[in-house]
């Protein structure tokens, strides 16, 4: 006979700012409680081996259940000239492993068969995270490194870019995109 559990007993979802009700922050979220929330904001890409830069939207989250660990989950989307959707594009979801000192150790999957382990810091207001160890599904593209930088401004403002080595081309620039809290 099925015994079913009972109701899970944390609260969920999970808490997304720092005043939230429950729970409290760990401590080793500190150099991070800034980026707890959502976030919302648009973005230019590019690389050497597309036939033209593009537009895009994202939305990015970060989560925290009381363990030093961040949820992270980002959706973008491709824009057209008038600011229009044009399709659904990357999306990633993953962990941040929060170490003493604001060492980071990140876990990050995507649909497009890429999993990547990066390895950072995060101290006052900046994250930077490099790529410790990248595996890849049999049918996906060759991606070999990356870095991404978190920086949030005064002003509220999240700045993000994204570098990345791939198809036999050295790290360079693919991403950048400002974000602001959303509601
Ligand atoms: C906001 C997030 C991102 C957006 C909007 C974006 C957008 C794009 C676009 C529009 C392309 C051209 C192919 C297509 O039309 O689908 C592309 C190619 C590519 N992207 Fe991204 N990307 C994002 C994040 C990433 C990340 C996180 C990685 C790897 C870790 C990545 C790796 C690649 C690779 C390997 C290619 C193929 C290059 C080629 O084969 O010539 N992208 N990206």
């Amino acid at each position: 006979m099925f015994d079913p559990a009972p109701e899970h007993p944390y609260p969920y979802p999970e808490s997304h700012s720092p005043d939230a009700a429950a729970p409290a922050p760990h401590a080793l979220l500190a150099p991070v409680l800034g980026l707890l929330g959502r976030w919302r904001g648009r973005g230019r890409g590019e690389y050497p081996t597309l036939p033209a830069d593009f537009t895009y939207a994202q939305e990015v989250t970060f989560s925290h259940d009381g363990r030093p660990f961040l949820r992270y989950e980002a959706r973008a989307w491709l824009l057209d000239a008038d600011d229009a959707p044009l399709r659904p594009a990357a999306r990633e979801s993953g962990w941040w492993r929060l170490q003493p000192d604001g060492r980071v150790e990140a876990l990050v999957t995507q649909p497009t068969g890429i999993a990547e382990i990066a390895v950072g810091h995060a101290a006052d207001g900046t994250v930077d995270l490099a790529t410790h160890d990248v595996a890849l599904t049999p049918t996906a593209k060759d991606v070999t490194a990356t870095r991404r930088r978190y920086t949030l401004a005064d002003d509220g403002t999240l700045t993000f870019t994204h570098d990345l080595a791939a198809v036999e081309q050295p790290l360079q620039h693919h991403l950048a995109a400002q974000l602001r809290r959303a509601q």
